[in-house]
């Protein structure tokens, strides 16, 4: 061996030993945490006797953000943030093992939104449709369901939407995710491909490719992506548009990349529970509405918000199912309800409005 790379050999060697030092001390620390994480078990079970809050939404978002201030490089804020998610995640795990009901089958967006929310050490309980999220919440079968809320290439998901009108359920939390689509198959050959499936929603998201890639290809619908590669993974003249994890599930080559029209094509998700969350300092709040159908009717519902400087990041209308042309909508607003200045916009508001429903505050998405 030269000189040169025997001062090499010994170098690296230093660096590693040095890393294996500091392993063993995250190591302890971590220990150390977890057993603190046992502590709080003992004391919130000691404080009430009754049922007990495991899970802190707001609490977590605190030592998140706290995280990626206090990072000081050289790993980005997002990834450190990353990797306290799941030391958090196995931690109350250690209290309590969490479960929650997503959109299945296996693989599904959803399911990443979960595990991207709660870390890996939460139990996903895949769901034949959103109806069924809703439901296995409200029997308490699953503590939380993760449910798809809007696109930001194809809008909102109506049916989510139309399912809080009749739920005593709360939104206790929101994911956003990047969603890459791909073109899945068992084929080889795109000529081949006679049919594509995928939820209706990851079609529309890719609506311009497949018309210039695969014009001749029928789209079908399906319950979810997921439910698409299992479909393909048994038909070698069809594809799925679906995401990575599918794939690797049903066994599937990814025959286009990155398919979806927008690059930065984000889906939305809410996190559904019994309550919502305690003020994080940073959250936001979602309400149903209906107003008097006349002139400046909404104009006007809306009015305090304007009056107590409180911002809407979002407004969709439904129909309300109540009667042809009358519509509901669903509100986001800045704020946790519990503010004052938001508490007494909603007072104002709930005094003129016909509906008025509040879906829940919840912390604004760290991660
Ligand atoms: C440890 C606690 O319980 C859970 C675990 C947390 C953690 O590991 O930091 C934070 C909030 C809770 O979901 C707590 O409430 O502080």
């Amino acid at each position: 061996m030269s000189e040169s790379a025997n001062q090499e050999q010994q170098a690296l060697a230093a660096v590693r030993d040095r890393i294996d030092a500091i392993d063993l001390e995250i190591l302890q620390l971590i220990s150390e945490r977890a057993r603190c994480a046992q502590q709080v078990a003992h004391i919130k079970t000691g404080s009430t006797g009754g049922s007990v809050q495991f899970y802190r939404p707001e609490r977590e978002v605190a030592v998140l953000r706290r995280i990626k201030d206090a990072n000081p490089g050289p790993l980005d804020g997002e990834e450190v943030a990353r990797l306290f998610r799941e030391i958090m995640s196995a931690c109350l795990a250690l209290e309590r093992p969490l479960n929650a009901a997503f959109l299945g089958p296996e693989g599904t967006f959803t399911q990443a939104a979960a595990i991207k929310h709660f870390g890996h050490s939460v139990v996903t309980q895949a769901m034949a449709t959103i109806d069924e999220i809703f439901r296995e919440v409200e029997s308490g079968a699953c503590d939380f369901g993760v449910v798809p809320v809007e696109n930001s290439t194809e809008g909102v998901v109506s049916h989510t939407l139309d399912l809080f009108m009749n739920s005593p359920l709360m939104i206790t939390g929101e994911v956003c995710l990047r969603v890459h689509q791909h073109l899945l198959t068992k084929a080889t050959d795109p000529a081949s491909i006679r049919r594509v499936y995928s939820h209706q929603q990851s079609l529309a998201q890719c609506r311009e490719w497949l018309d210039r890639h695969l014009p001749t290809a029928e789209r079908l619908p399906v319950g979810s992506n997921a439910e698409a590669a299992r479909l393909v993974a048994s038909d070698p003249e069809a594809a799925a548009v679906a995401g990575l994890q599918a794939a690797e599930i049903y066994g599937l080559s990814v025959l286009a990349e990155r398919i979806e029209d927008e690059p930065s094509n984000t889906t939305r998700f809410l996190v559904i529970g019994k309550q919502d969350s305690p003020p994080s300092g940073q959250d936001k709040t979602s309400l149903l509405l209906s107003c008097k159908n006349q002139a400046g009717g909404l104009h006007s519902l809306l009015a305090p918000l304007a009056v107590h400087g409180i911002s809407m990041t979002r407004i969709e209308s439904r129909p309300s199912r109540r009667g042809i042309w009358d519509y509901v909508f669903f509100v986001d607003i800045m704020g946790h309800r519990q503010e004052p200045k938001v508490a007494y916009a909603l007072q104002n508001l709930e005094q003129d409005a016909l509906l008025f429903k509040v879906l829940g505050s919840y912390p604004v998405a760290v991660l």
